[in-house]
Formats: structure tokens, C-alpha cells, sequence
């Protein structure tokens, strides 16, 4: 119950308590938004019932990249014909059957890529060749001629601009006069066309997003009565949102709208063209084909006009996220970028969806710690279910596809800053360099890190990580306050273990019946360093030949708490150096302790020079 005595805040749901100076800013901003409710306001759609929410993207639809044509329209350098064919061999390596390469009336370059088609062995016999045109007799004639002689298949698109105010201020003409306007360009198309065998044809009434249903239907149905539209040659209709102005499903009404509606439907392939100007093209196509949309025209990774044209890249992907082939073939998405990048002379973003640098990559702690729990969990369940990892459903948390799906590799998945926690650490140091650390442990050393990454606030490498590990777990104290260890001689009798301290005496002592790491704390506790060793825990670094032990420790001395690690290429030596370098820490702690028990951390600094390991003997 909102009181009447405390103010609120409209939301389109009602009124919500809200303090009273977020309620006097939300009364008015200093934008002008009144501005845009007329010109680019959405059209009334005459449909009551849809269909549209309850349907299911079961399959791939018919997918046309128009990169080489609208995409490329809309760059400050178009391509040159070398960046044009190498993008071309691209979308065919990739699987795409249907492709617009151009805008042949615009420019030479255009035409001469439709001829090097038409003339060459560029285009495989499957692969359908779409041209643009405007509905001019003059530059549809001399698209025409641009097909001349070509084997493949041919889809030749004319276009018009449909929208009220387009007619109103770019093409001055009345509903009556546009129609006859389209009607002349689809006779012209036939003229020079029609009777070409590999020749089918598409129409779209440009922003068809702002025209009004009634027109865009009365349009379309005269361009398939007069281009004769029938299941042997089916014309295509595309719906485009050439300026994306409303919500998604807005645009998903629309087409309904025409699915239910046109004429010689079963003789129609329905396609749709969005542009992403509110940033919703990718839900457009969408909802556009659970609308009944079968085709959808893009580019890309979304090249196109102003925000782009959809992301076809993004779309496809997002079938093969939810289960549904996508039917192109996406696995080396990096080198698809580079080929795009390169063709288009434009970045992609980090965040680009699927393709970004930074999209398979984790910075913080609670999502590395769920990743890398996700992967532990994949890797036990293709063993016990006998399967390979790439086979088995995913279920990592936080990345809805497996990169190596894309050809990618797990090394940039977590990456460490001031917002990691113990989880990515660990594990950007297991994947780097094959070091496993117990979890009691992670907890110790994510508190180095955070104090590193705290003070420096930049990214820590895989490098880095393991040097702060040695500086803070390999390297004893100075100074030097532990007996050095001179000889350790171990049989089945027992151990012989001798200390040489500060003022040259050695001190031998035999222990029998106990190991190696108890032997030592043993002989120095009668030195007087009682330290217990509560855990021990052994891992490597490297592999092969080039690996070396490291064991890890967690002990208590009198005033002291915390681990410490050896490293040697014996496993004996690196037991022995920890417990050294834990003693060293234990013995600062006891001489700068007035009392109460200190960590090792708050025992002392740590020298870096690793030469000053007190183990000599073993
Ligand atoms: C939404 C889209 O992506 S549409 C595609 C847009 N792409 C491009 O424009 C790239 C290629 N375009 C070009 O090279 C040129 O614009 C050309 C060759 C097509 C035409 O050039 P020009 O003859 O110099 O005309 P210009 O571009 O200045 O103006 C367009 C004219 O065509 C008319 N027009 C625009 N679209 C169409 C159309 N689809 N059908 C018929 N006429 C059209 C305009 O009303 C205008 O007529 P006007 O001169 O009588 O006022
Ligand atoms: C004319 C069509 C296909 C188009 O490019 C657009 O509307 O953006």
C-alpha cells in the first residue's frame, strides 16, 4: 500500500514510493522527446489475435548476408574488388547459399564483381546471386546486363520506398502514383528478365516498419499477381525495418500481419531486412520469424547504415546457444572476423556478441568461481559417461556456448583483476602452469592478490600471478634466523638430520619411526623453532622433464599461523624448503611478537633473491 503522504513515482505499472527529489526529476527532464511522437510514431497493426508469442525457433531460416551491398553502402571506403571477392569466399566457405553481392547500377565496381561472377568460377552452382536495383527502367536494364550469361541461380531485388513520409518527401507521390511507380519497375524487371530460367525476383517496400499494413499488402499482392508469383518460381517479399522506430513486437505484428494476409502466400518466401537503430534488430528477426518470416537478410557480425543492419553472426549463434543448427559453419569465428574487419575497415568491439575479445572472459571472483567449478563438473562427466568433452551437454555457467565451439581456446576465460577471487587465481594458475592448490590455500593467497591488485589496480597475467606466489610463499624472511639445514640422511633405521646455526655449532639428531617432514620439525623444535605442520599437500609447475615439485604447507608455530611452499626438482627437498621457509616465518613472527598470535603475513617481509634458501643438504 503506497502512502498518500509519501511521494511517488510513475512507472507503466502503476505508481511506486520513490524519495521526493527522484519524483521532481521525473516530472521533467530537459529532453525533447515530444518531438518524436508524430514523425516516426509506429503504425496501427489490425491484428487481435497472434501467433507470434507462443511459436518456438525449431530451424534455421534461409539466411542472405547483404554485406557486399548494404553493408558495403554504408562504408566510408566501399570495397575494392579484392576485399569484395575475399569476403564473397568467405560467406560461400561458410555455408551461405544465397548472396547479395551488389549494387551493379550504382558503381563499376559493383558491375564488374557481378561479371568476374558471371564470367568466372567464383560462385559454386549452388550458391544463389542476389542484385539490387531501384524501380528505374534505366538501372534495372543495366542490372540486367550485369547477369548476363551467369550459371547460377539469380535473385534480382527491386526496391521502393513505401512509407508515408518518404512518398510524401523523397519520391512526391500519392499511394496511387507509388504503386504505378513499383508496377512500372516490376514490368521493366520482367521485361529484361522474364524470361531468363535462372532469373527469380524480390521486391521490398522500403521502410515497410513505417507504412501503413493496408498499402504494404495492396502493394506487395499487385507485385506478385504482375510477376506471376507460383510455387515453381516463388518471388520474394522482404519486409524491411529500414529505420528500426519501434519495440520488437511491434515489428513481429507487422509480419503476422502480412503472413496472414497476402495473396499466393505458398508462392511467397517472406523474408525480412532489420535495422538495428534502437539496438533491438536481433530481436526483430526473432520474433520476425516466429511471425512467419522464412528468410532474413543481414550482415555479418551487423555492418550496415548508421547502427547497422541485423547481425546475422549474432542470430545464427544464438539457434546453435538454444540447440538449433544453425546450417553455417562458425567454428574459426576469428578468422571470420579478420576477414570481416579487414573487408569492412572496422573494429569489432570486445563485447561483440559471440566474437568480442572480451566475450568468453571473466574478471570476477564469483563468476570464475562458477566457471571453474562448471568445467571441473564437465570434465568428471565426460569421464564417467565415457564421452569427449565435445559431445557432452554444456553447462558451464556464465558462458552460454562452448568458445571451443568457435575455434576458440579456454585461455582467456578468467582473467584476474581487483574483482577475482580465489577461484579464477587458481585457476589461471593450474591451466598456465599445472599447479593445483588446495582450497584452504586459494583462500591464503587470494589475500596477496587482492592486496597487489588493490594497490596496482591492473590486470594480473598468469606470469605475474606466479611470481607473486613465489614472492609470498618461496621466499623466506630476512634475516635469516633458522639453523641452516647441512645434512639429512634418511634409511629404513631412521633420519639423521644436522643443523648448523649462527654461531657455527652443528647440532645432529637421529629420529626414527617418524618421516621426513616430522623428522625436521622434530630436529628443530630441539633448536628451539616448534612449528607443527597442519596439512601438506604436493603439486608440480611445468610438465615433463622442465616440471619441478612444489609442496605446500599449512603449519602453526608459537605466535603464527599460515603456509608456506618449497619448490625443487625433488619432491624430498621442496617438503624440506617449505618447512624451512615456514620456520624462518615462524622465528620472525617470535622475535617481533609482543604478544598474541600474528599471521605470517603480519611476520615480516619477504626477500625476493631465491638463492637464500637455507636447505643445503637433502
Ligand atoms: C534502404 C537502402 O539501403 S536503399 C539503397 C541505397 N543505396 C544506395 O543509394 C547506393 C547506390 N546509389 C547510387 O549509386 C545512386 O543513388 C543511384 C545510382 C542509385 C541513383 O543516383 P542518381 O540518379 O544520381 O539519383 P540520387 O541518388 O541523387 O537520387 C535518387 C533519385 O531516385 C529516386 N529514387 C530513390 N529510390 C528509388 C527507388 N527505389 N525507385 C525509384 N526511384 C527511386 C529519388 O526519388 C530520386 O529521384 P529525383 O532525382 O527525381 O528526385
Ligand atoms: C531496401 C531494403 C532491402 C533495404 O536495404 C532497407 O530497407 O534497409
Amino acid at each position: 500500500m503506497v502512502s498518500s503522504a509519501f511521494p511517488t513515482i510513475d512507472t507503466p505499472h502503476g505508481a511506486v514510493p520513490g524519495d521526493a527529489a527522484a519524483w521532481n526529476r521525473q516530472r521533467r527532464s530537459q529532453m525533447p522527446s515530444h518531438r518524436y511522437r508524430d514523425v516516426y510514431s509506429r503504425v496501427q497493426v489490425p491484428l487481435t489475435v497472434r501467433a507470434w508469442p507462443d511459436a518456438r525457433l525449431t530451424t534455421a531460416p534461409l539466411w542472405v548476408p547483404v554485406d557486399l551491398r548494404d553493408g558495403n553502402q554504408a562504408l566510408a571506403e566501399p570495397m575494392d574488388p579484392a576485399r569484395k571477392r575475399r569476403f564473397f569466399e568467405l560467406m560461400v566457405a561458410m555455408g551461405y547459399k544465397e548472396i547479395e553481392v551488389g549494387y551493379p547500377s550504382a558503381s563499376q565496381t559493383d558491375y564488374d564483381f557481378v561479371r568476374l561472377i558471371a564470367e568466372g568460377e567464383l560462385a559454386p552452382d549452388d550458391v544463389t546471386i542476389v542484385v539490387f536495383t531501384p524501380a528505374r527502367r534505366d538501372l534495372i536494364q543495366r542490372t540486367v546486363d550485369s547477369i548476363r550469361g551467369i550459371r547460377n541461380q539469380v535473385v534480382i531485388h527491386m526496391y521502393t520506398a513505401t512509407a508515408p513520409t518518404w512518398r510524401d518527401l523523397v519520391l512526391g507521390h500519392d499511394r496511387a502514383e507509388l504503386t504505378e511507380l513499383i508496377l512500372a519497375g516490376a514490368r521493366d524487371v520482367l521485361e529484361f528478365a522474364g524470361g531468363l530460367p535462372n532469373v527469380r525476383f524480390e521486391f521490398s517496400p522500403e521502410v515497410f516498419n513505417l507504412t501503413e499494413p493496408d498499402y504494404a499488402l495492396e502493394v506487395c499482392d499487385a507485385v506478385t499477381r504482375l510477376w506471376d508469383a507460383t510455387r515453381e518460381r516463388p518471388v520474394i517479399l522482404n519486409l524491411p525495418a529500414t529505420v528500426e522506430v519501434a519495440t520488437p513486437n511491434v515489428y513481429a505484428d507487422q509480419i503476422e500481419y502480412m503472413h496472414r494476409n497476402l495473396a499466393r502466400r505458398d508462392a511467397v518466401i517472406l523474408s525480412v531486412h532489420p535495422h538495428n537503430d534502437r539496438g533491438t534488430g536481433i530481436a526483430c528477426a526473432e520474433l520476425a520469424v516466429l511471425a512467419g518470416a522464412q528468410r532474413v537478410e543481414g550482415c555479418i557480425f551487423g555492418n550496415g547504415e548508421r547502427t547497422g543492419n541485423v547481425d546475422l553472426a549474432t542470430l545464427a549463434l544464438n539457434l546453435h546457444a538454444q540447440g538449433v543448427d544453425p546450417m553455417i559453419d562458425f567454428s574459426d569465428i576469428d578468422e571470420i572476423r579478420r576477414t570481416v574487419e579487414h573487408a569492412n575497415r572496422l573494429e569489432l568491439h570486445p563485447r561483440h556478441p559471440y566474437v568480442g575479445d572480451l566475450v568468453h572472459t571473466a574478471f570476477s571472483g564469483t563468476h570464475q568461481d562458477a566457471i571453474k567449478k562448471g568445467f571441473a563438473e564437465h570434465r568428471a562427466r565426460a569421464l564417467a559417461e565415457g564421452k569427449p568433452e565435445r559431445e557432452l551437454e554444456w553447462r558451464v555457467p556464465y558462458l552460454p556456448v562452448d568458445p571451443a565451439d568457435l575455434g576458440r581456446g579456454y585461455e582467456a576465460i578468467i582473467r584476474v583483476n581487483s574483482q577475482s577471487g580465489k577461484g579464477g587465481i587458481a585457476y589461471l594458475l593450474e591451466t598456465e602452469y599445472g599447479i593445483e592448490l588446495p582450497r584452504r590455500f586459494q583462500i591464503d593467497f587470494a589475500r596477496h592478490m587482492q592486496k597487489h591488485t588493490d594497490s596496482s589496480g591492473a590486470e594480473v597475467t598468469a606470469a605475474e600471478l606466479l611470481r607473486i606466489f613465489e614472492d609470498a610463499y618461496l621466499t623466506p624472511p630476512a634475516p635469516r634466523r633458522v639453523p641452516e639445514l647441512t645434512a639429512f640422511d634418511s634409511s629404513d633405521k631412521g633420519t639423521a638430520i644436522t643443523l648448523r646455526t649462527a654461531d657455527g655449532r652443528e647440532h645432529t639428531s637421529d629420529h626414527d619411526g617418524v618421516g621426513p617432514a616430522e623428522a625436521l620439525t622434530e630436529a628443530l623444535a630441539r633448536v628451539g623453532i616448534r612449528i607443527e605442520v597442519l596439512g601438506l599437500h604436493q603439486t608440480s609447475v611445468g610438465t615433463g622433464n622442465d616440471s619441478d615439485a612444489i609442496t605446500l604447507i599449512e603449519y602453526r608455530g608459537d605466535s603464527v599461523t599460515g603456509w608456506a611452499a618449497g619448490r625443487d626438482r625433488s619432491v624430498l627437498t621442496a617438503t624440506l624448503s617449505a618447512i624451512v621457509s615456514a620456520a624462518e616465518t615462524v622465528a620472525a613472527a617470535s622475535a617481533a611478537a609482543v604478544g598474541g598470535s600474528v599471521t605470517a603475513d603480519e611476520a615480516g617481509e619477504r626477500e625476493s633473491d631465491s638463492d637464500s634458501s637455507p636447505v643445503r643438504a637433502a
